[in-house]
């Protein structure tokens, strides 16, 4: 293959498609998920003629911010991904007035500031541009992030308590059923294992009392002697729970992930027990790392291209990682295969993945590549194919983008309370500690 001219490696077109893809009736501590959420789809064309995929959240605030980073990347090279960096810095939305970055709110996915608005949504568009260019130079994306360590990534299984179906009509119809109790979180596991053969098994806690995620989790060591565990409240408990819970699973937990909200409590939990402490909630930024090391609340860094601004932050943050002796696993939140390959091209690149990665995508029975990726034995393989080797099914694109443009606002932002509400009228989102 020849190599691309420089000149062949411009942006000449950016597409930008929101979607809502159907998401199932899995429980968390704020609520449960709506019926579809949101993914924005990023498409880049190149002047050689070569496209490039990225995905990231959809919902309005992303979306405001991605108009103007797609209009501003226009005759930019694809391989200029430092200089996408400062691009999307510079970025407002109309949802993001001139001023310092302000707390809008603090839920599942860690605080959100502006700054990690605009590094979530870059994390998009750089995906996009490896793809590029990738395509255009024949090479697969982790040869653009140095090469691949290994040939497969291990994933594990994200179980998460759900009921059969969601409370409000809408919605795709899944064969799941209801898991609301210990059986219940044992027969996912095991439709886990032999469906795509995880090894490793996550629960999301949070969502009942305390002593009965604990049950689930023994009955999950019973059924699967040796196996590692986690659990993980998204920050729902006392620091006085969080103790009791790690002091009754220390035998059986790879690790408990935020028990406890924030780092000043992460970290008080962190010196009383042995229990390595994963987070995705206390640290999500480079800013917050100093403090949770200075202060020892995590053992365990969950990466997320998304939220740490892409494929070469996440490489960074890993570094970071092994400077301060801090182990790394990968968080994930609802998304499509195209970040599922993303993620898996960027952590065959780690040498310091110490766990196997979480993944919602099993969950996911839509999607708009033309092929679903297959775990096999709890792995994905890498591949060689230039770029993430994926490829866009457009009808599917354009039904799930008429998704969108018929939704009349519901779902265009996730809100896990909202949907918890169509069932439970009276709900609002727990204060926490709330066990
Ligand atoms: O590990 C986590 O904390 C998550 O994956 C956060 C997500 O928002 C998850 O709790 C969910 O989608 O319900
Ligand atoms: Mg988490």
């Amino acid at each position: 293959m020849v190599a691309p001219r420089p000149a062949d490696l411009a942006v000449t077109e950016v597409r930008l498609t929101p979607v809502l893809i159907a998401d199932p009736p899995l429980l968390n501590t704020q609520g449960v998920h709506q019926p579809y959420t949101p993914r924005l789809i990023i498409e880049l064309v190149t002047a050689g003629g070569a496209t490039g995929l990225g995905e990231t959240y959809g919902d309005t605030a992303y979306l405001d911010l991605a108009r103007p980073l797609a209009a501003a990347l226009i005759g930019r090279s694809v391989t200029d991904l430092n200089g996408l960096a400062a691009l999307a810095e510079r970025m407002r939305g109309p949802s993001q007035p001139a001023g310092p970055d302000g707390v809008d709110a603090a839920g599942l996915r860690g605080v959100r500031t502006a700054g990690k608005l605009r590094r979530s949504v870059r994390s998009g568009f750089e995906v996009a541009c490896l793809d590029a260019w990738g395509h255009a130079a024949g090479l697969p994306v982790h040869a653009l992030l140095g090469g691949a360590l290994r040939e497969r990534v291990a994933y594990s299984a994200y179980l998460f308590y759900r009921w059969e179906r969601h409370p409000d009509g809408p919605g795709e119809p899944d064969d799941w059923g209801a898991a609301l109790d210990p059986a219940g979180i044992v027969a996912q596991a095991r439709r886990f294992a032999d469906r795509h053969g995880f090894t490793s098994f996550k629960l999301k806690g949070g969502v009942f009392p305390p002593d009965q995620e604990c049950a689930a989790i023994r009955a999950l060591a019973e059924a699967f002697p040796g196996r590692p565990l986690r659990l993980d409240p998204n920050g729902a408990w006392s620091e006085r729970t969080a103790l009791q819970v790690a002091d009754e699973l220390a035998d059986v937990l790879e690790y408990l992930e935020d028990p406890v909200s924030g780092t000043e409590a992460m970290a008080h939990v962190a010196a009383r027990t042995p229990v390595p402490l994963a987070t995705n909630m206390c640290v999500t930024t480079f800013e917050e790392i100093p403090e949770a090391v200075a202060r020892g609340a995590v053992r365990i860094m969950l990466s997320d291209h998304h939220y740490w601004g892409g494929l070469h932050a996440t490489r960074e943050l890993a570094a970071l990682c092994r400077t301060f002796g801090l182990g790394l696993a990968m968080h994930s939140n609802t998304h499509l295969g195209i970040s599922l390959a993303a993620m898996t091209h960027v952590a065959a690149t780690v040498p310091n993945l110490d766990h196997a990665c979480d993944t919602h995508y099993p969950w996911q029975t839509e999607d708009v590549l033309t092929e679903r990726p297959t775990f096999r034995a709890g792995h994905l393989d890498v591949g060689d194919a230039p770029g993430l080797g994926v490829t866009l099914d457009r009808a599917r694109l354009a039904a799930l983008h008429r998704r969108w443009l018929a939704d009349d606002g519901r779902y265009r932002d996730r809100d896990d309370a909202a949907a918890m509400r169509r069932a439970d009228p009276g709900w609002t989102t727990p204060a926490v500690p709330r066990w």
